[in-house]
């Protein structure tokens, strides 16, 4: 059977696992577990982000670099306080052959220890400065927590950027200048509305001054996630690896850079299958989409004459020839042996946007019948107005995904001033806004009482996960009115202090 076995609503981990391999997204890598194989559709869409990306921010003067994958335990120790919470997740390579190597190397899970050595010796003066390099790679982070395709794997592929300021403003303007792009790798290509906000003191990354992130909503299970990080580092790591310029206004005296660094990963198409997809497959934005519409001959029988045959294959091939003219990704499904509900299905699967089907009578119309995946509207387009009407389709069917999926988390993204409903609110898959004095112990607490035993994930086995408590996802940079400072008080009802924010709490990954 093509079809899914497992439905989204009654099984959203199975599903999620049945649909990634289904789709041809990515393969189990069998010989090791946390590992997957990236196939081309999945690829298509990391190059297409990596393509919209690299081109804004070489506009902004980033340059492409590429370091080495392993780091020394020497290098390590530079950025240790904050490395030991990680150091569980780190892979080593103690041999080389059958020969132990003298000193072991890291496998590296995040580049800074790697990068910043050398960052201080090219870094020299304020002339040097915006220094700013950005790697497309793979890290390893040896995660114990269950894996999954794109969300939690142990070796995934990301981008890195790593950038130098002389003062703090220039490094927060470029914080924010990455975060916005992010956004828009998420509403513009992948057609998923995120929320733009920042980390608290304990989300945020731990060898950072702040970090902002872009928080989407997964409605199946009311959770949040993030997939995008922009951190200002302060000059945190600027004094660990002693990187320092020339103080341009004190002759002698030095500065301490300021620092970014910025992080997507394929976390991103994750979050993207998990919005749109349904119980037939994959469903893709068109602007990601390898094969933005799928042509299908039907209506050929046996009975049909040769050159009857012929000659409609021909028209369908002028049909393709003016998609390809419009700049349309169109394949011809002319496969032998196979009905045509088999092929429907079969893109179906595959998430491809638009079905065309041209048959006789569609040829004798002077029409092409096409199918939506997102809605499964039917219609015809004239063949006349084929090459105008299917990118407008395309458009339309990309403003559609992200407008739903828009609605939906506005809808579940409620404001509450009375704690008795936030649990209730979790438990109706929302996220909620509530006035918050972003203590880090306060934080703790929340987590702590709002677990609760009425509502239960089943785990990719079917297994009852249990259920966890609110984490905060962000502070959003759109707070929804002004907190009364010295009035508004912390909504959790074991805390006295007075509210700094509305913060956004929820589920999350
Ligand atoms: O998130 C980003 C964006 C791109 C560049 N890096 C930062 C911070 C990465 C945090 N982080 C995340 N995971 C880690 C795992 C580790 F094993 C070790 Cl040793 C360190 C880390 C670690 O520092
Ligand atoms: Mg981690």
């Amino acid at each position: 059977v093509i079809g899914m076995t497992a439905s989204k609503e009654t099984n959203f981990s199975q599903w999620y696992h049945e649909l990634v391999i289904k789709a041809e997204l990515v393969e189990y890598y069998n010989e090791i577990s946390g590992f997957y194989i990236l196939r081309p559709a999945a690829m298509h869409i990391w190059n297409t982000i990596r393509g919209w990306f690299n081109e804004r921010i070489e506009k902004m003067g980033v340059e492409e670099t590429s370091f080495p994958m392993f780091l020394s335990s020497k290098s390590l120790e530079k950025e240790k306080e904050h490395v030991e919470g990680f150091a569980p997740e780190l892979a080593w390579v103690t041999k080389a052959g059958d020969k132990d190597l003298e000193v072991p190397v890291a496998v590296r899970p995040t580049s800074e220890a790697v990068m910043y050595p050398y960052y201080a010796k090219w870094i020299r003066s304020h002339r040097d400065l915006p220094f700013r390099l950005n790697q497309w790679n793979s890290v390893v982070r040896w995660e114990a927590k269950q894996t999954t395709p794109f969300l939690r794997a142990r070796e995934f592929l990301w981008q890195e950027g790593h950038t130098a300021h002389l003062t703090e403003e220039l490094a927060a303007k470029e914080v924010l200048e990455i975060l916005e792009l992010y956004a828009g790798v998420y509403e513009q290509l992948l057609a998923v509305p995120v929320v733009r906000g920042k980390k608290t003191e304990n989300e945020k990354f731990a060898g950072g001054y702040w970090t902002s992130t872009c928080e989407a909503y997964i409605p199946t299970n009311g959770r949040g996630i993030q997939g995008a990080t922009s951190h200002a580092l302060g000059q945190n790591f600027s004094r660990m690896f002693d990187i320092t310029v020339e103080d341009p206004h004190k002759k002698g005296e030095k500065i301490n850079v300021w620092q970014n660094s910025w992080g997507l990963s394929t976390r991103v198409i994750g979050v993207m299958v998990m919005l749109h997809s349904d119980d037939k497959g994959l469903v893709l934005p068109p602007r990601v989409a390898k094969i933005q519409a799928v042509l299908i001959p039907v209506g050929i029988t046996a009975k049909m004459k040769p050159e009857e045959r012929t000659a409609h294959m021909d028209r369908v091939d002028e049909l393709r020839a003016d998609l390809k003219k419009a700049n349309v990704r169109v394949e011809i499904d002319d496969r032998e042996g196979y009905t045509p509900g088999y092929k429907f299905a079969d893109w179906e699967m595959k998430g491809v946007p638009l079905r065309l089907e041209f048959g006789p009578k569609d040829a004798a119309a002077s029409v092409v019948t096409y199918s939506r995946r997102d809605t499964g509207f039917k219609g015809t387009i004239p063949i006349a107005e084929l090459a105008t009407q299917v990118p407008a389709l395309l458009e339309e069917i990309q403003k559609n995904l992200y407008e739903k999926a828009d609605a939906s988390f506005r809808s579940h993204r409620v404001q509450l001033t009375d704690w008795s409903r936030v649990v209730p609110a979790l438990n109706d898959r929302n996220v909620v806004l509530i006035p918050f004095c972003e203590e880090p112990k306060c934080e703790d607490r929340i987590k702590e009482i709002t677990k609760s035993d009425e509502v239960h994930e089943l785990g990719p086995d079917g297994q009852k996960l249990p259920s966890m408590g609110m984490k905060s996802l962000c502070i959003p940079f759109e707070q929804p009115e002004a907190i009364v400072k010295g009035e508004t008080k912390c909504l959790n009802p074991e805390c006295e202090a007075f509210a700094k924010s509305w913060v956004m709490f929820g589920r999350s990954y």
